[in-house]
């Protein structure tokens, strides 16, 4: 069995300069040893960099397609369809977040991308609602009526085809990270029953006449809230990782992959043997750039007590216990509270 704590002592006096791909392709196998071997890359790659791809996914790369298509027609729509379901109508950090309105990194003016939030619909598993005792919620999302916007039902469904896409994908990866973990495969199964995941469509509008600004990058430097977001974006570029040199590392577009990385509610629950690691988008974009992470946290009524082999004596708990959604909510309330009302994002000079 892997000494995780000698490991991850080990993973942290050496530095990363590239991003591993793991092909998935054996998370399925009936075949232990081959879970395992997968399993063991899944920890090479969780306790050295934080960040990997993976290939051969099982994801419908159809899905996949009609979902960027949909997220380009949605941006493109009108103001008002978007201020219909802006996320200051939300309790629940759910909805549209206009261009620089979120601030990822306070020393920046804004986060040059504009956002659609959306968590576990009512519609997908309607047993989930109102279930939650702690600060974060199951709720609602806001969806774009028809009225307003004539494509909205279809916005609505390839949404939810791809939250349920990427769900089971994350589903397919647990028991590696519980196997990685030295834990039993099914260690996270009774943790994620009523999936706390949300899901962002982001557009990074092309710089196009406007001068760079270094203020307003993509995305301001950060780590993610969850236990792991699984991301796929579009062939431009500009996402990059931070090694412990403090160089960064461009996590370029591979074809038909997914990012994976690890958040930081993993890294507290695994008492730091998986690494969060930081990431931003470039304020360079020459073209308009899509994304799409979805962010996969445990139940929220989870307790993360630390994980049983993740703590001995030498390396005792390093964090205080909380339950997952308490710690996520506090997270989101963190960044919400510093983004700017539309008007504030409005009034920041932009370069011409
Ligand atoms: O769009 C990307 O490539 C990264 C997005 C990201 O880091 C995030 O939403 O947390
Ligand atoms: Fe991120």
């Amino acid at each position: 069995m892997a000494d995780l704590a000698a490991l991850a002592d080990k993973a942290a006096a050496q530095d990363f300069t590239s991003l591993p791909v793991i092909d998935m392709t054996d998370a399925t196998s009936p075949d232990l040893e081959k879970r395992q071997a997968l399993a063991s890359q899944v920890r090479d790659a969780c306790l050295n960099v934080g960040f990997f791809y993976v290939k051969n996914s099982g994801v419908d790369e159809a899905v996949v397609d009609q979902t960027f298509e949909i997220s380009k027609a949605f941006f493109k729509t009108s103001a008002e369809v978007k201020k219909s379901i802006d996320i200051s109508k939300s309790d629940n950090f759910r909805g549209y977040m206009g261009l620089l309105t979120e601030n990822n990194d306070p020393k920046n003016k804004g986060d040059y991308h504009e956002a659609f939030n959306l968590g576990l619909d009512p519609s997908l598993m309607p047993e989930a609602m109102n279930t939650d005792s702690g600060k974060l919620r199951h709720s609602d999302n806001q969806w774009p009526t028809s009225e307003l916007y004539p494509a909205a039902d279809e916005f609505k469904a390839t949404s939810l085809k791809y939250y349920t896409e990427i769900l089971n994908l994350g589903k397919r990866l647990f028991p590696l990270f519980a196997l990685a973990l030295n834990l039993p495969e099914d260690f996270f199964d009774d943790k994620t029953r009523l999936p706390a995941a949300i899901m962002r469509l982001l557009f990074y509008p092309g710089l196009g006449d406007r001068q760079v600004d270094e203020l307003m990058p993509g995305i301001g430097d950060h780590t993610d809230f969850e236990c792991f977001t699984v991301l796929r974006q579009d062939d431009v570029g500009g996402l990059q990782v931070r090694n412990h040199a403090g160089d960064w590392v461009n996590a370029t577009y591979v074809p038909n992959a997914f990012v994976i990385n690890i958040g930081d509610q993993f890294a507290r629950w695994s008492n730091d043997i998986f690494v969060s690691t930081r990431h931003r988008v470039l304020p360079t974009l020459k073209r308009d750039r899509y994304s799409i992470p979805f962010f996969f946290g445990c139940d929220h009524d989870v307790v993360m007590d630390p994980i049983p082999t993740c703590v001995s004596e030498d390396r005792p708990n390093r964090y205080e216990i909380m339950t997952a959604g308490d710690y996520v909510h506090m997270r989101l309330s963190d960044i919400y509270s510093q983004s700017a009302k539309p008007e504030e994002a409005a009034a920041v000079e932009v370069k011409a």
